[in-house]
């Protein structure tokens, strides 16, 4: 038994493939919790968190839709707590349904979690988050005509996307809740969407309308808990230098010196696999002893049992 405190950060791909349906994205969450519960199968204490970029947009756009003066729209800090409380709803009963299957009887709770950023944070005066659906040119200039007020992004080549600020975290109110629950033996789902951003006024939090990144968020509360393991689960097995290119270099053991060199070579690329290469540095550097991991779900398996994936440390690694 390997009793590791192991944050997981789930990727866009854990819950939202193509079709944006409850029943689909629960059903994502079902092949998901598979992978994770080979965690709680070996002993490990995890804490889950998860995106929601695709969703939180989504429902901006029907909160918009349907509003009228006597049933407003919600804010973009309400949203993103709708939001932690849809996807952690069927992340806990995933997972709850896979943990029965494997006769393991533990417990899952979502917290719906507050995560503080700075009023001065630059990002309120720059957005650069992606929310919700992809557009065509002539969508965005018909949306913007109607909504001056939105900024929309080329987005990767795969068309465009509104974009909302995405303050850095500073702390996570329910670090110490999070904590407790692992403590009793519970699942928590936190800092989901990356937490709800909010400005502490006195002894008032106050929420701001943005989106912080989960990555980051998941970094934020993986510190804050004293985690052993931060673990980024996307798309790709491992983080690669000249990604997509013929001379494509998959890494698997590297130390901070040496992503930083990467970086400045802009070997990943923003928005995508620059924030979850940022997240693990921050990790390894403020806890030493500890790694982080980036690798994907369908890799889990091979990462528990031989160390696959791309691993990050502070230094050299001798073991994962
Ligand atoms: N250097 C790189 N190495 C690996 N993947 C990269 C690199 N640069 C960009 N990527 C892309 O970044 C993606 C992960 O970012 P993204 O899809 O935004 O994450 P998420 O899983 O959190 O939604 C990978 O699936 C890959 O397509
Ligand atoms: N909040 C957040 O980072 O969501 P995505 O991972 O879905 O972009």
């Amino acid at each position: 038994m390997t009793n590791r405190k192991i944050v997981v950060a789930l990727g866009g791909n854990a819950i939202l493939s193509k079709d944006a349906s409850a029943e689909a994205q629960q059903q994502a969450l079902r092949e998901t919790a598979k992978y994770l519960v080979e965690f709680i199968k070996q002993g490990d204490q995890l804490i889950i968190s998860h995106g929601n970029g695709p969703q939180v947009g989504n429902l901006l756009l029907q909160q918009a839709a349907g509003s009228t003066d006597k049933n407003p729209a919600m804010p973009l800090d309400t949203a993103v707590a709708m939001t932690q409380g849809s996807i952690g709803y069927w992340m806990q009963n995933a997972l709850s349904e896979v943990l029965a299957e494997n006769k393991l009887d533990v417990d899952v709770a979502t917290v719906v979690t507050q995560v503080e950023v700075s009023e001065d944070d630059q990002a309120f005066t720059n957005p650069t988050k992606p929310i919700g659906p992809f557009y065509t040119k002539d969508e965005i200039d018909l949306i913007k005509a109607q909504n001056p007020d939105q900024t929309f992004v080329e987005d990767a080549g795969r068309g465009y996307r509104r974009v909302v600020p995405s303050p850095k975290p500073i702390g996570v109110k329910e670090s110490r809740v999070v904590n407790k629950l692992v403590d009793a033996g519970i699942v928590p789902i936190s800092v989901g969407g990356g937490g709800v951003p909010v400005v502490k006024r006195g002894n008032r939090y106050v929420g701001k309308e943005a989106v912080i990144d989960k990555d980051f968020a998941s970094e934020k509360l993986a510190e804050l808990v004293g985690a052993d393991l931060l673990i980024i689960l996307t798309a790709v097995d491992n983080i690669y230098v000249n990604f997509n290119k013929p001379n494509q270099k998959q890494l698997n053991e590297v130390t901070v010196d040496e992503l930083n060199t990467y970086i400045k070579e802009g070997q990943f690329a923003k928005g995508s696999m620059l924030p979850k290469v940022q997240a693990a540095i921050d990790f390894v550097d403020n806890r030493p002893d500890s790694k982080a991991v980036v690798t994907s779900l369908e890799n889990v398996g091979r990462f528990l049992s031989d160390g696959s994936g791309t691993i990050i440390s502070k230094t050299a690694v001798t073991s994962k």
